[in-house]
């Protein structure tokens, strides 16, 4: 099978607002960040499927002929892209041999690559040997949504690549990006692999993948915010390690044991959410003004304070909102939460260098306005990935 190459990359992204609520079907304010991953897809013809994961230091491969034995017959029936299958899952975890529940970043990684390469090239009848490469610039497990931007590239490479969806490059072009048909069916497959990773993810993380930009997210509808003031916003990672799928499953226990207590708290913090968003569309309206400031960093305490009740806070986090706000600054989880990074939100004209520098380590990130999913012709782009 004569399969085309491609380089893709997708950015990783920060919740404002609406983290775990979003699962619930509550609203979700989201952006992309400048921090993106990169993938390169090479055809071989070595009779093997390569993955080449260097931030979490696997490198593996198969022989195509022992992938084939896992699919049916008929091919075309393997993995329908609006739901998960099961029965798939558990053979793709006897193969790799992982037992079911592991939270192994390798196995999870490993079971995503494996699961849409077979559903994908089934499809179209022949599973060709490649070499995947992936490297990202998201610190993997912190909540900026690596996985999201990890499933997004997978689903991106392997639809191109099988010719499922056509290039959107151009001879004139070095990078591209596909049209709204192709990144719903993108998005789609993404969130298939949020599912192997998360468990039971509102795909609000593979929507800032596909689309980049600003988006509202409710119950799998996406809306862009076109009117948004610029903000400058600060990203903490506290390196502790967590994962979202053990935060999200503990957020669905606390609701089962106390729902009269919990559902309230996914209320308010759906009313946060709307109120920020009102609050930014009056700001991008008018010139910001100090009170707009203050109405966001409420929300931000408002917040925190329920991401805390419901059980996903760490002492860590507290430590940021501590050192933060003795500095005038507001801050909260982003993301799962239970450790990984925060966003500050700084005032304009705040010099963060002077007053934050000595105190906590931050890296500063730009939050961008549209910088969603991307192919590329020959990886320029591309800052280190190994082969
Ligand atoms: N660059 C990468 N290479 C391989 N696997 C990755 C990479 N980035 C993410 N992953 C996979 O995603 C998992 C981390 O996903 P998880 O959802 O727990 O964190 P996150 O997506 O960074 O944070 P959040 O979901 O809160 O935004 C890893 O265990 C790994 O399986
Ligand atoms: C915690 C969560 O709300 C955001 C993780 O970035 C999970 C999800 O929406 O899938
Ligand atoms: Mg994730």
């Amino acid at each position: 099978m004569q399969i085309k190459e491609c380089i893709v990359s997708a950015p990783g992204k920060a919740i404002l607002h609406g983290e775990h609520a979003v699962v619930h079907g509550k609203v979700a304010l989201a952006v992309s960040l400048n921090l993106r991953t990169y993938l390169r897809l090479q055809a071989t013809s070595t009779s093997k499927v390569c993955i080449n994961l260097p931030n979490i230091n696997t490198f593996l491969s198969w022989d195509v002929t022992a992938l084939k034995q896992l699919f049916p017959d008929s091919g075309a029936e393997l993995g329908n892209v609006n739901e998960l299958d099961a029965e798939l899952v558990r053979m793709l975890r006897d193969f790799v041999g992982v037992s079911n529940g592991t939270l192994d970043t390798r196995s999870m990684a490993i079971l995503a690559f494996l699961y849409i390469y077979l559903c994908v090239f089934a499809k179209s009848g022949e599973l060709p040997s490649l070499t995947v490469s992936v490297w990202s610039e998201l610190p993997t497990g912190a909540g900026l949504g690596s996985s999201a931007a990890y499933s997004v590239c997978l689903a991106a490479a392997m639809l191109s690549a099988s010719g499922t969806i056509p290039s959107p490059l151009s001879d004139q072009e070095n990078t591209a990006r596909w049209g709204e048909v192709e990144m719903e069916l993108i998005n789609k497959w993404a969130f298939q692999g949020e599912r192997i990773i998360h468990g039971n993810p509102s795909g609000v993380d593979n929507a800032v993948g596909t689309w980049g930009g600003i988006l509202r997210y409710r119950s799998g509808k996406i809306t862009a915010l076109s009117r948004v003031p610029m903000l400058r916003i600060l990203l903490t990672n506290t390196k502790v390690p967590r994962s979202t799928k053990v935060l999200v499953a503990g957020v669905k226990d606390k609701m089962n044991k106390f729902p009269s207590i919990i559902n309230p708290v996914l209320e308010s913090v759906d009313a946060v959410s709307c109120t920020c968003e009102q609050t930014l569309t009056e700001m991008a309206s008018d010139t910001p003004t100090p009170e707009h400031y203050n109405v966001l960093e409420e929300l931000i305490d408002i917040n925190q304070h329920h991401l805390n009740v419901i059980g996903v806070g760490h002492p860590t986090l507290d430590t940021l909102c501590r050192v933060t706000l003795a500095r005038g600054l507001h801050s909260k989880l982003t993301g799962a939460g239970g450790g990984g990074c925060g966003i500050t939100l700084l005032r304009p004209g705040f010099c963060m260098k002077r007053a934050l520098s000595p105190v906590i380590s931050t890296s500063g990130m730009e939050v961008s306005g549209n910088n969603g999913l991307v192919l590329e012709e020959r990886g320029e782009m591309l800052p280190q990935l190994s082969q």
